[in-house]
């Protein structure tokens, strides 16, 4: 069997600036094909390691590789990579076509192989028939799909995105994400994709790397990110988590005398991590029975999120959050006793 070279390769990476931030080595392949999402809090480093691809930014030491070759000599220009950042970086007094079609004039690709690309590419981003407009004369999200087309002439090996859609309003968010999804199932591009937005980074990527004060906390899918966040950051920065003290017992979490199981073995004092989702009433006395572990609380709010309500519900470990149906809300007041279970709990040191 051999094994696919990845489409790029990310080695002991480290940029460490005078002020001590910067990134502390980062390793990461990313296959072809696939889109990869760096995603952190701001600072975290994610576009310097975006930069360093990119060619904008040395590295103090390890390697880049794109298609088994190290680019570190190669200067940004002539790179295989293509960049989108936030701000689209149109030229605002060349119309669209010239816009889209510079970057193939100096390589000196035909006229009419020209049109055809560009052509092509504005049907790939939605905007057929706007090759004579001038920036100025389109909306935000038009501008952006631009800047993504002329990256698309570029034919990159990778396709850098930093924070694309950052300046756009959220609904318009939601659909130029779709849209990049469709782009790369007919493109089959290679893409690295920078956000802070952790919604944006599930719903968009084959994987997520989550960086922290620059290094990676995890390499993960959406789904596993989310299912099993594998430090305490991830958990707290991924996703809704309610968080409450235990102490470790084996391949159990004891919170306040209740015991649920956990993947992992802890000694000492835990946080419990459980999702608002794995949160849920004890309706009968039946469930009471079969459900040893429960908790009693005291309904403090309920807030009508749409289809669900989100419920705060103290309890003698601290307060916790659940969603439940928009109809159940209906009947949850303010001091009212509900006995609460918790279905999944994940544990972490500390
Ligand atoms: N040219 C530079 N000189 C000095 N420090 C820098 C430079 N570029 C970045 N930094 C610092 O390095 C750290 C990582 O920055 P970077 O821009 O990569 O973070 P980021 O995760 O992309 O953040 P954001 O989401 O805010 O863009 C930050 O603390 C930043 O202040």
């Amino acid at each position: 069997m051999t094994l696919q070279q990845p489409q790029l390769s990310i080695k002991n990476f480290q940029k460490v600036f005078k002020t001590g931030d910067g990134v502390k080595g980062v390793n990461l392949d990313v296959s072809k094909g696939e889109l990869v999402t760096l995603l952190g809090p701001s600072g975290c480093g994610k576009t310097t390691v975006l930069r360093a691809v990119g060619g904008f930014l040395e590295p103090d030491s390890g390697d880049i590789l794109i298609e088994g070759q190290s680019v570190l000599k190669v200067p940004p220009e002539k790179r295989p990579t293509a960049m989108v950042f936030q701000s689209y970086n149109l030229w605002p007094h060349m119309t669209v076509f010239d816009n889209l079609a510079f970057g193939l004039k100096i390589r000196n690709v035909k006229k009419e192989e020209i049109r055809a690309a560009v052509d092509k590419a504005l049907h790939l981003v939605r905007l057929p028939g706007t090759e004579n407009k001038m920036p100025g004369q389109l909306s935000g999200g038009q501008q952006q799909r631009v800047a993504v087309a002329r990256a698309l002439l570029l034919e990159p090996a990778v396709l850098l995105l930093d924070e694309p859609f950052s300046a756009l309003d959220a609904k318009l968010r939601l659909e130029m994400r779709e849209e990049l999804r469709e782009i790369q199932a007919s493109t089959g591009l290679t893409m690295v994709f920078v956000t802070h937005d952790q919604e944006e980074a599930l719903s968009i990527s084959d994987r997520i790397v989550v960086m922290n004060a620059g290094r990676i906390e995890q390499i993960d899918t959406p789904q596993r990110i989310y299912d099993h966040p594998e430090s305490l950051f991830v958990a707290q920065f991924i996703g809704r988590m309610n968080f409450l003290s235990g102490h470790g017992a084996g391949a159990s979490v004891d919170i306040q005398g209740r015991r649920f199981p956990v993947e992992r073995n802890l000694a000492g004092t835990v946080t419990a991590a459980i999702r608002p989702e794995d949160v849920f009433i004890v309706e009968t006395a039946d469930q009471v029975q079969e459900h040893r572990d429960v908790f009693p609380a005291t309904v403090r709010q309920v807030m009508i999120l749409g289809h669900y309500a989100e419920v705060t519900a103290d309890t003698e470990a601290g307060p916790v959050k659940l969603f439940v149906p928009r109809e159940r809300a209906a009947s949850l007041h303010h001091g009212q006793s509900i006995p609460i279970g918790f279905a999944r709990v994940t544990a972490y040191a500390g």
